[in-house]
């Protein structure tokens, strides 16, 4: 039994528990979450309630465990839970001022600002764009490799097609291959740059690059914005530099730019690993792959906002893969004040983290939590609404994830056409290696057996 740490005791008087937990070093915690997140979960919260301490990263985080307190923490009610200083020390400045790092008055101001641009006229208006990129590329892919016979890389493939999302759709840039090729590549060092191990700018190491790949963004975004500005495109660049709120407020230059940074940022790993996973997913379980092919050989190929929505299989397997492999595992914060979470006592500047990935195997819930099993989402079982909190790979409160939906179109367009063209498979005893690090993406890029149908 490893020895106990405990928190701040309450206050005299005061009827809120005292937060426990085990004294375990940073280094031995790691390895331990690494090796089996959901176990240490379980084994801690038998041992210290579901409120609990550990050391991680030479700092101590409160685990807020369990659907209610994901509730408490990220509805930050009476505002006691911040964001900025939570996620600042793990992007370090390469998404400053993005919206996430935003907190209470100034965080609701930029966001209902930003709204506009994911509102259903504009998730409309991107939709022509996306069919035609998801179009262009599968249509390579037939011309490709797949002649020769070999394994389809399928994440690097995806990659490639979500990075021309960002540049076309995001920034509205349709440019010769070698800019392209450039722009990319700035945009993948900046994402590459708060996952950095060594975390000061050494010439050549990641940081650094990360750096200098957020100035040529800045100056790429910067030159684009005059444009933009003078007529409205349909790219989410153009719609950022013509939002207004209901006072008629709007973004200046600099918003305009790291708001962009920040998008690129929650958008790409979080979209590129769900559909290989997604792709994935329908490998191991080709039952499934043949129920949303199915479906998607009754609807037409290209396919509008709503009828998007009634691809029902394919919004059961992303529901079911972001449960099982939840791209955002935690959502940490800090407390401003001395506060509560369930009846335990939070002290003033406590980080306190949600554990989503954990939260989304509680067996209280989930019927075998850690079976892909996708019907669980229909209605007739529909496991996710026993509690608000119950399934959240998109967060909560006034931080949810205002992209959630521009992920589903984006996601379900590429896969319907895919199902729609090709089938795909792995060997029965292949099991895709995971990096989790960071968003879980696969090691080994995921190879299929890919054929054009
Ligand atoms: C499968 C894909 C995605 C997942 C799982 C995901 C997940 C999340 C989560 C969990 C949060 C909240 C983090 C927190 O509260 O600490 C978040 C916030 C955010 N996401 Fe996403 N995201 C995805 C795709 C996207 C896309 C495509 C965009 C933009 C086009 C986007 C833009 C944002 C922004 C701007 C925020 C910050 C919102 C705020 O602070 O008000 N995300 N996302």
């Amino acid at each position: 039994m490893p020895r106990t740490q405990f928190v701040v005791a309450p206050p005299a008087g005061s009827e809120l528990r005292q937060v426990s937990g085990p004294a375990t070093n940073s280094i031995s915690q790691l390895l331990r979450q690494r090796r089996d997140p959901v176990r240490a979960a379980r084994e801690d919260e038998a041992a210290y309630g579901p409120v609990y301490a550990l050391n991680m990263f030479g700092t101590r985080w409160i685990i807020a465990g369990g659907p209610d307190a994901a509730q408490q923490v990220l509805m930050s009610k009476d505002r006691v839970f911040a964001n900025g200083p939570a996620w600042q020390p793990l992007n370090g400045p390469f998404f400053d001022r993005g919206l996430l790092m935003l907190d209470f008055e100034e965080h609701r101001a930029h966001r209902s600002i930003m709204q506009q641009a994911f509102g259903r006229p504009a998730l409309t208006s991107y939709l022509t764009d996306l069919h035609a990129i998801v179009e262009r590329h599968l249509g390579e892919w037939s011309e490709g490799s797949l002649a020769q016979g070999d394994p389809a890389l399928m994440h690097r493939r995806l990659e490639r097609l979500t990075l021309d999302v960002a540049l076309e759709v995001f920034m509205g840039a349709r440019l010769p291959r070698e800019e392209s090729a450039r722009i990319s590549k700035a945009v993948m060092e900046t994402l590459a740059g708060g996952g950095a191990m060594v975390r000061a700018a050494i010439p050549g190491n990641r940081w650094w690059r990360g750096l200098r790949g957020r100035r040529i963004v800045e100056a790429f975004l910067m030159d684009r914005i005059p444009a933009a500005r003078e007529q409205q495109g349909s790219d989410l660049l153009s719609m950022l530099c013509h939002a207004t709120d209901e006072d008629g407020a709007r973004f200046d230059d600099r918003d305009v730019v790291n708001h962009m940074i920040f998008l690129l940022a929650a958008a790409h790993d979080t979209t590129t690993g769900t559909l290989t996973n997604m792709v994935y997913n329908m490998a191991k379980y080709p039952d499934w792959q043949k129920r949303a092919r199915v479906r998607s050989l009754e609807m037409p190929h290209e396919l509008g906002y709503d009828e998007l929505a009634e691809l029902t299989e394919l919004e059961w397997i992303l529901k079911e893969t972001t449960r099982l492999c939840t791209p955002i595992q935690i959502e940490p914060r800090v407390a401003v004040a001395d506060t509560e979470v369930c009846g335990y006592f939070i002290p003033e500047g406590s980080v306190v983290v949600v554990p989503t990935l954990v939260n989304h195997q509680r067996p209280e819930i989930w019927s075998h939590p850690e079976e892909f099993d996708p019907e669980r989402f229909g209605d007739e079982r529909a496991e996710h609404k026993q509690h608000r909190m119950a399934w959240a790979p998109f967060g909560g409160g006034p931080h949810k994830c205002i992209g959630q939906h521009f992920a589903g179109l984006e996601i379900k367009m590429v896969l319907h056409q895919l199902l729609r063209s090709f089938e795909w498979e792995v060997p029965q005893d292949y099991i895709m290696p995971l990096d989790m690090s960071a968003t879980p993406i696969p090691k080994d890029s995921l190879p299929v057996t890919l054929r054009r149908r």
